[in-house]
């Protein structure tokens, strides 16, 4: 039982997902030109059509498959949605003078999805196209100022449409047109972590069989649940590879294998440093970087299949999150190409294993609520995340081992002084950067060069958008000087002070 999201290309498709969830309810995104078939698969109780770039009147415009609403199923079609769903009900969408974007105002609302929601309503739109002509028997449900068709209801009081997303959070009362949707439609709310877990353990068993699966663990919180998942789903049929690409960490290798020791057996370690720094040699451009790692990473865990059974491994496990995918371009999935994540955009064209990712379409919060339901340690659950190409871009331009060895003391004075100072579980993530650049200093009366060094420090939930931390000014005073004090190659520290967008968390 879900409800299924036909995606038509929005960016905000995978709020829509994670809203449902919030409403305590079961979703699945799936293509917007996915076969009946597919869909009933699913056995849907509603579905919701996204929103989307292209037009429906252009004649190659994305659409629900034949018959897909034939089903008698309830419908919430959200802005490209409501729009499809006016036209192919006998309506009529045209690019009107009526474009809005941001926020605009609900001057005009009625009806049972509004139910609970009185006076004038924030929501937040973004469409140049318009309902000018409604179907035979529907009604307008709602108006702004600028566009009287901003809502619509069918004659059989389940199906709707939004021209507004009422997924964002600038639509502060949208989750409310959400569950009034869900209440209207009768789909069941009992969703919970413990049902996501049990799902995704059903899912691992029906698609693995008796097979078995090589997962890359980094001891970051998203790979280190899923060994517990794994665990628990397929027992001893799994085989965690923590890699040691030489782009760790100060200490790091040590941590994880001890935070990893519960795997016993389970837990093979690789050394690869110089594997890997080989392979990035000379290399300065950020995106061949991320695909260099991600290829080297693939060409150990196929080593390792091949060395621990003579069958080898079908399926590789990776704690893949929603964000990695959204970001990478050629998943299918990412809207445009922002960083092609290892464990995504990086992967191998001629990879051999399939791909066993079950927190693919979870966000990092939601996977911290698994974790805590497996009994996942608190330091680990809580722990920064961390990339898969570690330091290799968080060093700017060439990565060489003596950068490494700097940037590695840097990092751990920046990271122990945020634990010193109670800092640490205030912040979302921590990084120090190595810069390629390097700025004149006087030391002692001495002439100093010396490279600048980049610290952030972001807040944020779903680490999709994020802000810089306001880190108290004495701390960072404390930082600079002991990095430039312990660590002579550096000769200036400077704060970043950029949210996500426009800057990323990661600077490369
Ligand atoms: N050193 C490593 N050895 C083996 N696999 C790794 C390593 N680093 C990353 N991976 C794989 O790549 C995936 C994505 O890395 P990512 O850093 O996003 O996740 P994570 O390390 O599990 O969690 P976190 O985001 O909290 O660091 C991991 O879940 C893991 O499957
Ligand atoms: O495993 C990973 N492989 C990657 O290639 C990668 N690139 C970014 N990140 C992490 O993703 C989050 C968002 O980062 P950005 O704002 O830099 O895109 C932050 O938490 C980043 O640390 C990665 N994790
Ligand atoms: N955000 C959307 O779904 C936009 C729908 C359509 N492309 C428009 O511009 O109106
Ligand atoms: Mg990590």
């Amino acid at each position: 039982m879900s409800v299924v999201i036909l995606d038509y290309g929005s960016q905000y498709t995978r709020l829509i997902a994670r809203r449902i969830r919030e409403l305590r309810a079961y979703s699945v995104i799936l293509p917007g030109t996915a076969s009946l078939e597919r869909i009933q698969a699913e056995r849907p109780q509603a579905l919701i059509l996204s929103g989307g770039p292209a037009s429906v009147f252009e004649p190659n415009s994305p659409r629900p498959a034949p018959g897909v609403l034939e089903q008698g199923w309830p419908v919430l079609g959200i802005c490209y949605g409501m729009q499809y769903l006016a036209q192919y009900f006998g309506g009529r969408v045209e690019r009107a003078g009526r474009r809005e974007y941001g926020k605009a105002n609900l001057v005009h609302h009625t009806g049972p999805l509004f139910a609970g929601l009185e006076g004038e309503l924030q929501m937040w739109m973004s469409h140049s196209d318009a309902v000018t002509e409604l179907p035979p028997g529907w009604q307008v449900i709602a108006s702004t100022e600028e566009n009287p068709v901003a809502a619509i209801a069918a004659p059989d009081g389940r199906t709707f449409g939004v021209q507004f997303h009422p997924e964002v959070v600038h639509s502060p009362k949208g989750m409310q047109v959400l569950e009034n949707f869900l209440e209207l439609a009768g789909v069941v709310r009992d969703w919970t972590a413990q049902h996501t877990l049990e799902h995704l353990i059903a899912d691992i068993r029906a698609k693995v069989g008796d097979e078995k699966v090589l997962l890359a663990v980094s001891g970051g919180v998203d790979s280190s649940t899923l060994a517990l998942l794994l665990a628990r789903a397929i027992g001893d049929r799994m085989t965690a590879v923590f890699v040691d690409h030489g782009l760790l960490r100060l200490g790091e290798r040590q941590e994880v294998e001890q935070a990893l020791r519960p795997l016993g057996k389970a837990l093979r370690v690789v050394e690869a440093s110089g594997q890997f720094l080989s392979a990035l040699r000379g290399v300065t451009d950020p995106e061949q970087k991320r695909k260099i790692v991600g290829r080297e990473f693939i060409r150990v865990f196929e080593r390792e299949a091949r060395q621990l059974s003579a069958q080898g491994y079908r399926w590789l496990a990776q704690g893949t999150l929603y964000p990695d995918v959204i970001e990478s371009a050629g998943s299918g999935e990412g809207s445009a190409n922002i960083k092609s994540h290892h464990n995504v955009g990086g992967l191998p064209e001629d990879l051999q294993f399939e791909l066993l990712e079950p927190f693919r379409y979870l966000f990092k919060d939601e996977v911290r609520e698994l974790a805590l339901l497996l009994g996942l340690p608190e330091p680990i659950r809580m722990r920064h995340p961390f990339p898969g190409p570690g330091l290799a871009i968080r060093i700017l331009g060439e990565v060489t081992p003596q950068k490494l060895e700097i940037l590695r003391r840097a990092d751990d004075i920046f990271i122990s002084s945020l634990r010193d100072w109670n800092l640490y579980d205030q912040v979302s993530q921590a990084a120090a950067i190595l810069t390629p650049m390097q700025s004149v200093g006087v030391v002692g009366d001495e002439r100093s060069y010396g490279y600048v060094l980049g610290l952030r420090a972001v807040s944020t939930v779903d680490f999709m958008t994020a802000d810089w931390a306001r880190l108290p000014l004495e701390f960072l005073d404390e930082v600079a000087r002991k990095i430039t004090r312990q660590v002579p190659e550096i000769g200036r520290v400077v704060y970043d002070i950029t949210s996500k967008p426009p800057a990323t968390i990661e600077w490369e």
